[in-house]
């Protein structure tokens, strides 16, 4: 074991316990950035018969482990706005950056998650979760520690060997929120990822999620339509216009840093939530 012990600790990013029976992955050699840069985007959707102005000036500035919102209506660009940061879709104007460097693609720097389960259904829990590991070549017993990790973080460790197809539909988006993660980005992109749960499931994901969040020390981009869960989650929430789509105006959500259900009942979360509405029925 003690062979084990050297190999995954010279690797520099995990160590084992005394008794070399749980391997157990730290941060210590992680240390993630992720500042986000988008600066005078523009896109336009463009054929031979029609032209549309999708995004028009977008400028925001997201920090290190910052968890930011955009809510809007439906059209205003929001997802075409984070596939472009995602590096999925072209930009016709502007730039976006992470860390000072220029999006061209995707990258493993950036993970995403989508509302439809994008798991691979032909693979083990664990071995969608070490699916990108995999594909950078990380040494098994490396990818080991990084799946039991974080089969402990999504609190699915009993579920390891089950297929996606035995998971509920809760269950499947931690696999995909932990598989994204174990590529160790630096920017967590979501796209309304709890929008097709039931709204238990929803309240307990959103927890699970800043729990995950404040240990990994991700920058969150989140995308949904649900405001409770924009103020819930959030440390700023951008609320996008439509036609085009645009950037009407950015929140800060002043509420403790530790989000407890309780703070559903704060005095400010029901502001909040009162002036995004007003804003949003107009839009
Ligand atoms: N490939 C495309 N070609 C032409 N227009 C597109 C294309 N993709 C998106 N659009 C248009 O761009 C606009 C923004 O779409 P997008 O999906 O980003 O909006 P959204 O805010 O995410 O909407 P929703 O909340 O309904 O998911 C929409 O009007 C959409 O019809």
């Amino acid at each position: 074991m003690e062979t084990i012990k050297e190999e995954i600790q010279a690797a520099g990013s995990a160590e084992v316990n005394d008794e070399g029976t749980d391997i157990e992955l730290h941060m210590k050699s992680f240390s993630p950035k992720g500042e986000i840069g988008i600066h005078h985007l523009q896109k336009i959707y463009e054929s031979k018969k029609s032209r549309f102005e999708a995004l028009k000036n977008i400028d925001l500035s997201i920090g290190t482990n910052e968890f930011v919102t955009i809510v809007g209506p439906s059209g205003c660009g929001k997802s075409t706005l984070l596939r472009i940061v995602a590096g999925l879709d072209e930009l016709t104007d502007g730039s976006v950056t992470v860390d000072g460097e220029e999006v061209i693609g995707p990258g493993a720097d950036r993970g995403m998650v989508f509302q439809g389960y994008t798991l691979f259904p032909w693979l083990t829990v664990r071995e969608n979760i070490e699916y990108g590991p995999k594909l950078k070549g990380i040494p098994t017993l490396e990818r080991r520690s990084i799946s039991n990790y974080f089969l402990k973080v999504i609190k699915l460790e009993s579920f390891a060997k089950a297929y996606p197809k035995q998971l509920s539909g809760g269950m499947k988006q931690r696999v995909a929120i932990a598989r994204a993660l174990a590529n160790r980005p630096k920017v967590l992109l979501m796209d309304e990822p709890f929008g097709a749960l039931d709204a238990q499931t929803k309240l307990e994901m959103q927890e699970m999620l800043l729990e995950v969040w404040e240990k990994e020390k991700t920058t969150v981009l989140f995308i949904t339509h649900d405001i409770d869960e924009a103020i819930f989650l959030s440390q700023r929430i951008v609320v996008m216009g439509s036609n085009p789509g645009r950037i009407l105006k950015i929140f800060d959500v002043k509420l403790p840093a530790q989000r407890s259900p309780e703070v559903r009942e704060h005095p400010e979360f029901l502001a909040l939530k009162r002036e995004l509405g007003q804003l949003l029925k107009h839009e």
